[in-house]
C-alpha cells in the first residue's frame, strides 16, 4: 500500500467538475509533480488533500488511515502540510515566530501550564525554540532569524514557508508552485534545497509551471487537464506523452 493513496476524489461546484475521478498513489520520499494547464483542478485537489475542500466523492488515506474530510488542522496533525502559491507569512513576526506558530499545532499545554507558566511549559517552551532554531539552521536561515518575514529576499520567503511546513512534524509536504515569480538562479537553488528535504526523508508532492523544475526534479508526474488525470509517469515518458503536449499546446497560455 502506498503512503498516500488517493482514490477516484471528485469534486463539483455547481455543474462544473472541477475535480473528476482523479486518483494518486505516493510513496515514502518519492518528489511527485502534478502539472496542468491553467485551471485544470490542481489547486483544487490540494485544498481536498490538505481539508480546505470537503470531497464530493473518493477517499484520502494516508499511512493506512482516511483523512478525506477532515478539518484543516486534525491533517497537519496526521502528518500533511503545505504551502501556498502566494506567500502567507506572518509578515510583521520574526523570522523564527513564524516557526513557532507551525510548531504550536502539536504542542499540548493544559489549561495548568498555560496560567500558570509551569516548569512543564518553559521547558517544552527552550525545547521547541531549540528545535525552532534548528530548523532554521537546516534550511539555510539561521542567521536571519531575528529578521522580519517581510524584510526577507523573495526566495528566503519561500524557505521559511517550507520550514514552517516542516515544523508541524509534517512528512508530505505539499509545495504550491514554490517557484513562482523566482529568476533562473533562485528556482535552481530552491530545486536543490528540494531535493535535500527529499534526501532527509520528506515526501514531496508539487503543483508547479516551471517545467525546467518539473522535468529536473520530479521522480514522477501526474498530468491533469479539465479536471482529470490524462498522463502519469516518469519525465520522460510525460515530455514525449501525445496527450499531455497536445493540452499544453491547446490553449493560448
Ligand atoms: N471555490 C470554487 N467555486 C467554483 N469554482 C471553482 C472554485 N475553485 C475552483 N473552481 C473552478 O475549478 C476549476 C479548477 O480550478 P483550479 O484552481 O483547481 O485549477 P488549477 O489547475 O489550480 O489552475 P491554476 O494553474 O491556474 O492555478 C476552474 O474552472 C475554477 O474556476
Amino acid at each position: 500500500m502506498a503512503f498516500l493513496e488517493v482514490k477516484d476524489v471528485t469534486k463539483q461546484f455547481g455543474g462544473l467538475l472541477a475535480v473528476d475521478k482523479v486518483s494518486l498513489e505516493v510513496n515514502k520520499g518519492e518528489i511527485i509533480s502534478i502539472i496542468g494547464p491553467n485551471g485544470a483542478g490542481k489547486t483544487t485537489l490540494f485544498n481536498m488533500l490538505t481539508g480546505v475542500y470537503t470531497l464530493t466523492e473518493g477517499e484520502i488515506i494516508l499511512d493506512g488511515k482516511p483523512i478525506h474530510n477532515l478539518p484543516p488542522q486534525e491533517i497537519v496533525k496526521a502528518g500533511l502540510a503545505r504551502t501556498f502559491q502566494n506567500i502567507r507569512l506572518f509578515g510583521d513576526m520574526r523570522v523564527i515566530e513564524n516557526v513557532l506558530v507551525g510548531m504550536h499545532i502539536n504542542t499540548e499545554y493544559n489549561f495548568f501550564d498555560l496560567l500558570f507558566r509551569t516548569k512543564r511549559f518553559r521547558n517544552l517552551e527552550r525545547e521547541k525554540h531549540q528545535v525552532a532554531i534548528e530548523i532554521l539552521d537546516s534550511i539555510g536561515l539561521k542567521s536571519k532569524m531575528h529578521n522580519y518575514a517581510t524584510n526577507l529576499p523573495y526566495g528566503d520567503q519561500r524557505r521559511l514557508e517550507i520550514a514552517r511546513a516542516i515544523s508541524t512534524d509534517a512528512q508530505i509536504l505539499l509545495l504550491d508552485e514554490p517557484a513562482a515569480g523566482m529568476n533562473p538562479n533562485e528556482s535552481e537553488e530552491l530545486l536543490n534545497f528540494i531535493k535535500t528535504l527529499r534526501d532527509k526523508g520528506y515526501t514531496i508532492i508539487l503543483i508547479e509551471h516551471d517545467m525546467n523544475v518539473v522535468m529536473n526534479i520530479s521522480d514522477r508526474i501526474y498530468v491533469i487537464d479539465h479536471g482529470k488525470k490524462i498522463a502519469e509517469g516518469l519525465p520522460s515518458d510525460i515530455a514525449n506523452n501525445k496527450r499531455v503536449i497536445e493540452a499544453y499546446l491547446g490553449r493560448s497560455e
